[in-house]
């Protein structure tokens, strides 16, 4: 059993380097291209879906229809919960991570980007970035709608929907890619992985990278590893890791 895992492509907040979170900013030319080489990638390792995962924001669903687009699988059903949305950023979104940086200290930046529990500081409901002003957020109940979150509280609902909705999938025998973001892979990859609240600040996932895990019958991970050039799979963990810095 197995299952692809890809963070979307490079978005326009990626290369603006802003915080983004729940802000639902569009791929880059360099994202769509990096969402092209994923599904061209796939293809040529012979990788078959017949059943995706995807976010609310666009850059992750966009970088999907790429990707099924390319391995001409349009057919498949394609299943989008705001649970794998990216980590909600809270009142920071928006804001350019270096100049935060400076403005707040190194430290602190490098806190609320991968901490495990301390959240950015929180919107105010009546901002306008607060995602209950939203449309796609109406099913929402006030409990479910941050106002920031920190990786626990990502956690605290990745992994219901990873147990609820997607592991009966998997073990039905069904092959899937799930397209989401850097925190809530980060959220996924920490319980797959078994890596500790200490250990996790050091994980950084890199954008249209396709990430297969294999796991045994009850769901033991066997076997993980990135499709692609394993070098510069490297230099890009290392440049989301440094993207604080000016
Ligand atoms: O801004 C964000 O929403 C995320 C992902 O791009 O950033 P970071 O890697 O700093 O957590």
């Amino acid at each position: 059993m197995k299952i692809v895992l890809v963070r979307h492509g490079e978005s326009e907040w990626n290369l603006a380097n802003r915080f983004t979170g729940w802000t639902d900013v569009d791929l880059s030319e360099q994202g769509v291209k990096e969402a092209q080489a994923a599904g061209e990638l796939l293809k040529e390792e012979g990788y078959d879906f017949d059943l995706a995962y995807t976010s609310y924001l666009k850059r992750a669903t966009k970088t999907l229809n790429i990707i099924l687009d390319i391995m001409d699988l349009h057919w498949i059903p394609v299943l989008k919960s705001w649970k794998l949305n990216e980590r909600h950023y809270g009142a920071l979104q928006g804001l350019n991570k270096a100049e935060t940086a400076e403005k707040e200290g190194a430290e602190q930046v490098h806190i609320w980007r991968r901490s495990f529990d301390t959240p950015p500081p929180a919107l105010d409901k009546d901002d306008e970035r607060y995602p209950g002003k939203e449309a796609k957020y109406k099913s929402l109940t006030v409990e479910e709608l941050p106002t920031t979150e920190s990786l626990k509280m990502t956690i605290e609902r990745v992994m219901p929907y990873w147990q609820e909705e997607i592991v009966p999938q998997i073990k039905a025998g069904r092959k899937i890619i799930v397209a989401a973001h850097g925190n809530s892979l980060r959220a996924l990859v920490k319980h797959l992985d078994g890596i500790s609240d200490e250990e996790i600040s050091s994980l950084n996932i890199p954008t249209g990278r396709p990430l297969v895990y294999e796991f045994d019958q009850e769901m033991n991970v066997l076997n993980k590893y990135y499709l692609g050039d394993q070098e510069k799979i490297a230099q890009e963990i290392n440049k989301v890791k440094n993207q604080a810095k000016s």
